[in-house]
């Protein structure tokens, strides 16, 4: 058994002398449910691709299930991709079937399976529905039951929570917690951080081409400090004196940040100072605040490198 479900060392790729992909690394640890987070056109899909084989890389290496060569270990993966579709013509249950086929599962067995899964996800009423009859979000869940049928090993899911209805979407979340409780390993990219804040072991923040950060989402959200909203119930004299410096106050609640020295010499402070408290709220971030500061200071560095080179151009 192999630590790692997928290393990928790395990777880049250029598209007509764009850097889509920057010298990426993952290592997907086996058993677990990994995020690749990232704004649109970050490089994503792109990632995914190539750690798939099915986009080869300018550069890098990945082994996945513990193999260089991603087309040897096709049956024991499962990959929904970013373009959906199935045959129209096709019966949910066929569509299954036929796809779990593809990776070697009996065609009998898969149609078996297909009615247990539409079953447990409360999809049974549509089994023998044509899939042109479907709406989107059905065929893109018969999709997705489609490409783990066969039980595979590692389950790699392009933005599957896009286009599905809240109820589909924590269907969805259920089964990805399930095939992980099978031993699965899952591994999916998304730009929406609630599913990933609520599913995922690690993650890695893919932004402009380039990995930005990897660990856990509570390591994401230590990135940032604890906001406070504090509303004295004396507002007279200096409140913002016994407040940590850049308090900003907004009609009678003062907001500010704190995280080196915590929130009781805070509350030592608040007491002593005699202000009183009529409210106080401390909140951690979230990790789709963690999500926005990084985009946005690599976005900020991009932008300064681009007024520097402005500045150069125009000097020369
Ligand atoms: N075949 C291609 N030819 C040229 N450019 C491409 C090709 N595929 C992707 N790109 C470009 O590479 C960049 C990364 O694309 P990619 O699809 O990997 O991003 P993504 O993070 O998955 O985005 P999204 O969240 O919008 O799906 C984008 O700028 C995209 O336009």
């Amino acid at each position: 058994m192999t630590e790692y479900s997928v290393e990928a060392h790395g990777l880049t790729k250029y598209f007509e002398g764009f850097t889509a992909v920057d010298h990426v690394s993952l290592e997907v640890p086996a058993g677990s449910i990994y995020g690749v987070l990232g704004p649109n056109g970050a490089g994503k899909t792109t990632t995914l691709r190539m750690m798939l084989g099915i986009v080869d890389p300018d550069a890098g290496t990945s082994r996945l299930l513990g193999n260089h060569k991603p087309q040897s270990v096709r049956s024991r993966v499962g990959y929904l991709p970013e373009e959906r579709g199935l045959y129209p013509g096709m019966k949910a249950r066929e569509a299954i079937a036929f796809m779990g086929a593809l990776r070697g599962l009996d065609w009998a067995e898969g149609r078996r399976r297909a009615a247990i899964f539409m079953a447990e996800l409360g999809l049974e009423r549509v089994i023998d529905e044509k899939i042109r009859k479907m709406s989107k979000g059905m065929a893109q869940m018969v999709q997705l039951i489609g490409s783990i049928i066969h039980a595979p090993d590692l389950i790699v899911l392009d933005e599957p929570f896009s286009g599905l209805d809240p109820v589909n979407q924590e269907r969805l979340e259920m089964l990805v917690r399930r095939e992980r409780e099978r031993g699965a390993t899952i591994l999916f990219s998304t730009h929406v951080m609630a599913h990933a804040e609520r599913l995922c072991d690690r993650i890695a923040i893919i932004a402009r081409s380039a990995r930005r950060f990897e660990g856990t989402v509570d390591q994401a959200r230590a990135l940032l400090p604890m906001q406070v909203r504090y509303t004295p119930r004396d507002a007279g004299g200096d409140v913002a004196a016994s407040l940590p410096p850049g308090a900003e106050r907004r009609g009678d609640d003062w907001h500010f940040a704190i995280r080196d020295d915590g929130v009781e010499p805070l509350l030592a402070r608040i007491t002593a100072s005699g202000h009183g408290v009529a409210g106080l709220s401390i909140t951690r971030p979230g990790l789709h605040d963690a999500f926005v500061h990084i985009v946005r200071q690599v976005d900020a560095g991009f932008a300064a490198d681009a007024r520097a080179d402005a500045i150069e151009e125009s000097a020369a």
